[in-house]
Parts: structure tokens; C-alpha cells; sequence
């Protein structure tokens, strides 16, 4: 098939590896006008995990992968209240820090070098509109130029302007943001001192607002604020417009204690700054007729879940699979349906288990204190947990709420190539060594 994947991110990196090295033709288009590397830290999971490693790409993971070691909350003095070591045992649930954590730029990179040379990349352009006409989508890009698909597919993230052309102009999209939720990225420059070590530091702040640090280089801090707020001006910024959210979130921090100033003058300074509102993606069916939605595009669990990287990975190993079962052959392109149909009912039980009550909720964010008091509280709540070592990571995040769901085998998954599945895998191992050394 000629498969044309909107964005170049995770999820449709993932699905060109997959596609490309089932032999379809695969053209991925970016508006971007280069592989998009930014972002921060994120993780895998679970079957992300099993994804990542039926890839055959681990080792060259690993050797990118983030080295924090742990995760700890500190109170307005510093000082440490809790600590959750990540489980480095390489067996059960990850902790709140997992054992696969990778700057997003590095694992963007990953997936886009081991598929190059099979799949086209095409940048600084963008679906503009498409029509399904005789059995392919005739597609308009960004600048008047057209292309013929069998198959479209949207990996373009929480705001997917595929979703919206899928569903239609008149059609309410299926993005919910939740509630007032916000999260600031950017990184500061500050150099490791000595006796510093890798791990995440939270510190929650009366008012709904958290900071954290997270180091993965000896010169740079990462930093995140989170928060719930319904501040007019906070409301008011548009989304990109930088200054005003800037603006925004500096009057919101004020006074929340800790490395606030800090933070709030290098968030000033920061060119890197991203502001992102928290939202859920949910949609009834993810395809319709030869155009289907993967990873955020079409279920964006949110942040708050843990579950965002894992979640695209793994849809995009699923409905590679389905296209190889259903579409092997020849002459049974026209089983495309069959196989977008399967690609639902095989991974709708996973999504609907790690999406169930974030709308509803909104997580952890609907249960941070207001009060210094009940700051306090909380962390003591944290001290006691953390001391008890229970599992903080399987009240708040969703790796867990996913009960009697298995990932297909990678044998039974790509039945038709299994030969050709085989070779690939050891090509990559190959190149992961080399990538290696
Ligand atoms: C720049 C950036 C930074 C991020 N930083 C973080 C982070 O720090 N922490 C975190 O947890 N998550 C972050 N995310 C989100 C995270 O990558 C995803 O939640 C998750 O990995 C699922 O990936 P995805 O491929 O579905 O979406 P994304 O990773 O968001 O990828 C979508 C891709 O589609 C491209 N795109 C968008 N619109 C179009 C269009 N119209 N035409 C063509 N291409 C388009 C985007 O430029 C991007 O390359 C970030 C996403 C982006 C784009």
C-alpha cells in the first residue's frame, strides 16, 4: 500500500518503522521544517516496553536513556520528605520514575534513524484537505500540491488537524481539556554540583501549583509546572503565545515558596518554554473510511496518566499488525477495513482501561491541596508512604488499571512477514550495536 503518516512524533515514527518494514510504501509529512527533537523527559511502560524491545531497539534506548534514578519530594525548605526509588528490578510496575526514561528528542531521533532509507520523509509541509474518491484518498498538501493514498494516517498529536478534517467541519472535535490544567516545560542551565544526584525533585505549593526538576545532563535541569488554576489571564493566553503565558504563570507562582523565584526568572529567560494545556483525546470509532488516527491524534490519555509515549508505541505495533494480517497479500488491499475495524477492537480494551476516569476527575490534579495545611498533610501522607514503600506510581498513574489486556505476539501480530520480521530485527540489531560503539 501507499500509506501517506501525518507527523513525524512518536506515533508516526513508529508506525514507519513498522510499515516501512513490512514493504508499503510510507511517506510521513512534518509541518515542521525539521524532525521536531524538542520536548522533555518522558517514559515507557508496560507493553511499551515489550514494543520498544520487539523493535529490537533497547539497547540504543538505553544508551540515550535518561540516568535519573529516583523520584523525591522536598517541602519549602528542601527538605526531603519522600523518596521512590525507580524499579531498576527489571520485573513488575515502573515506578513514578521508570526504568525507560528518554529525553523525547532523543527517542523522536531513535525511531526516525532506524527507519530512514525505507520510509520518505517529507518536511515544512502538511495535509491542507483530502477527499476519498475510487478506493484512495486524493490528498492537497499545504501549497497546492496533490498525491493519491490508500491509506492516510493522522500521528499529528493532542491538536490533530487530521482528527478534525476526519470528523468533519461541522463535527465537535474530541479533545476535552481538562479542567483548568496546565503544564510549563523548559529547561535552565545549571551545572551539576558535586554530590548531586539524578533524581526528580517535586515540591507542591498551596494554591494547586507544583514545580519540578528533573536532571539528564550534568549541565541542564529540566523543569515542569503544573498546576490547576482558573486564572483569567492564564485562561486568556492564547496557546503559543509565550509571553502571555509567561505572564501568566509568573503571577500565578507568586509566592509559592521554594526555588520559586528561582525558576520563575531562568522560565523568563528560557527559549525553550512550553506551555501545554491538559486534555484528553476520546473518540467513538479512529477511522473512517481510508483515513485512521494513531497515539495522541486519536487518544491522548494526558499527561497525568504516565501513559501518553507508551500508548502511541503501542498503537502504532497494533494497527501495523492488523494491516499485516489483513492486507498481506497482493490483492487484498481492499481488506484495509478489516484491518482498521481489528485495530479498534484490539486496542479500544487498553485505551478505554487507562483513560477511564481522567475526564471525569482530572487525576491528581483534582486532589492537590489548596491550603499550606494541606500541603503539609500530604507530605507526610508521602513521608509514610515512601517509608512503607508502597507503590505512589499505581495510585496516580495508569500503568496498573490495565487488567486482562496482553499484547499480541509479535509472530501472530505480523503473520504474513514473520520471515521478513526476522531479518529486520536482527538488521536493527546490527545497527544499535553500531550506534552503540
Ligand atoms: C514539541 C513537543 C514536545 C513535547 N514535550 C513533551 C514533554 O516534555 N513531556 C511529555 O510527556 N510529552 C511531551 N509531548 C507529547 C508526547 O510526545 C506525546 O504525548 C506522546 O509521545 C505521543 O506522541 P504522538 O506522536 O502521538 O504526538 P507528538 O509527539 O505530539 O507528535 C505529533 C507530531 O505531529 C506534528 N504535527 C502537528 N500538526 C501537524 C500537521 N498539521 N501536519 C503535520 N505534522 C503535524 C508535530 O509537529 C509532531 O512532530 C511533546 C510533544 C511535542 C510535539
Amino acid at each position: 500500500m501507499k500509506v501517506l503518516i501525518s507527523g513525524a512524533g512518536i506515533a508516526g515514527n513508529a508506525l514507519a518503522f513498522w510499515l516501512s518494514k513490512l514493504g508499503h510504501e510510507v511517506i510521513v509529512v512534518e509541518w515542521f521544517p525539521n524532525l521536531r527533537a524538542t520536548g522533555l523527559q518522558i517514559d515507557l511502560r508496560g507493553p511499551g516496553i515489550q514494543v520498544l524491545r520487539r523493535m529490537g531497539l533497547e539497547e540504543a534506548f538505553r544508551a540515550k536513556a535518561a540516568p535519573e534514578h529516583g523520584f523525591q519530594i522536598v517541602d519549602g525548605s528542601g527538605r526531603r520528605r519522600a523518596y521512590f526509588p525507580a524499579n531498576k528490578s527489571g520485573k513488575g510496575l515502573q515506578s513514578l520514575t521508570s526504568d525507560f526514561e528518554i529525553m523525547r528528542g532523543d527517542l523522536c531521533h531513535l525511531l526516525h534513524h532506524a527507519t530512514e532509507g525505507r520510509a520518505t520523509y517529507v518536511f515544512g509541509t502538511s495535509i491542507e484537505s483530502y477527499e476519498e474518491k475510487d478506493s484512495v484518498v486524493e490528498v492537497q498538501f499545504a501549497g497546492g500540491r496533490t498525491d493519491t493514498f490508500d491509506l492516510v494516517v493522522g500521528a499529528d498529536g493532542q491538536w490533530s488537524k487530521t482528527r478534525k478534517m476526519m470528523l468533519g467541519p461541522d463535527a465537535p472535535d474530541a479533545l476535552y481539556l481538562l479542567g483548568g490544567v496546565y503544564t510549563a516545560y523548559f529547561t535552565m542551565p545549571r551545572p551539576i554540583e558535586e554530590g548531586e544526584e539524578y533524581i526528580a525533585t517535586a515540591y507542591i505549593a498551596p494554591g494547586r501549583r507544583g514545580l519540578f526538576l528533573r536532571r539528564h545532563s550534568p549541565d541542564t535541569v529540566q523543569v515542569y509546572m503544573g498546576c490547576t488554576s482558573d486564572s483569567d489571564k492564564l485562561r486568556g493566553a492564547r496557546r503559543g503565545d509565550m509571553k502571555a503565558e509567561k505572564e501568566a504563570l509568573a503571577e500565578f507562582y507568586q509566592g509559592a515558596g521554594w526555588r520559586t523565584r528561582e525558576i520563575v526568572k531562568a522560565m523568563r529567560e528560557a527559549d525553550d518554554f512550553y506551555c501545554e494545556r491538559m486534555c484528553l483525546v476520546k473518540l467513538d470509532a479512529w477511522s473512517r473510511g481510508r483515513v485512521t488516527l494513531v497515539g495522541d491524534a486519536g487518544y491522548c490519555p494526558s499527561a497525568t496518566t504516565g501513559m501518553g509515549t507508551t500508548c502511541g508505541m503501542v498503537g502504532a505495533y497494533i494497527l501495523a499488525g492488523e494491516i499485516a494480517r489483513h492486507c498481506g497479500g497482493n490483492d487484498t488491499k481492499d481488506d484495509l477495513a478489516g484491518a482498521l475495524k481489528a485495530y479498534d477492537e484490539k486496542f479500544r480494551p487498553f485505551m478505554d482501561q487507562v483513560q477511564k476516569g481522567v475526564a471525569s476527575d482530572t487525576g491528581m490534579w483534582s486532589s492537590m491541596p489548596t491550603s499550606a495545611f494541606g500541603v503539609g498533610v500530604l507530605n507526610c501522607i508521602m513521608g509514610l508512604v515512601s517509608f512503607l514503600r508502597l507503590d505512589l506510581a499505581k495510585w496516580f498513574l495508569k500503568e496498573d488499571a490495565v487488567k486482562d489486556w496482553k499484547l499480541p505476539e509479535a509472530r501472530s501480530n505480523f503473520p504474513l512477514r514473520s520471515l521478513y520480521f526476522e531479518e529486520f530485527t536482527t538488521q536493527c540489531h546490527v545497527l544499535n550495536f553500531q550506534s552503540a560503539n
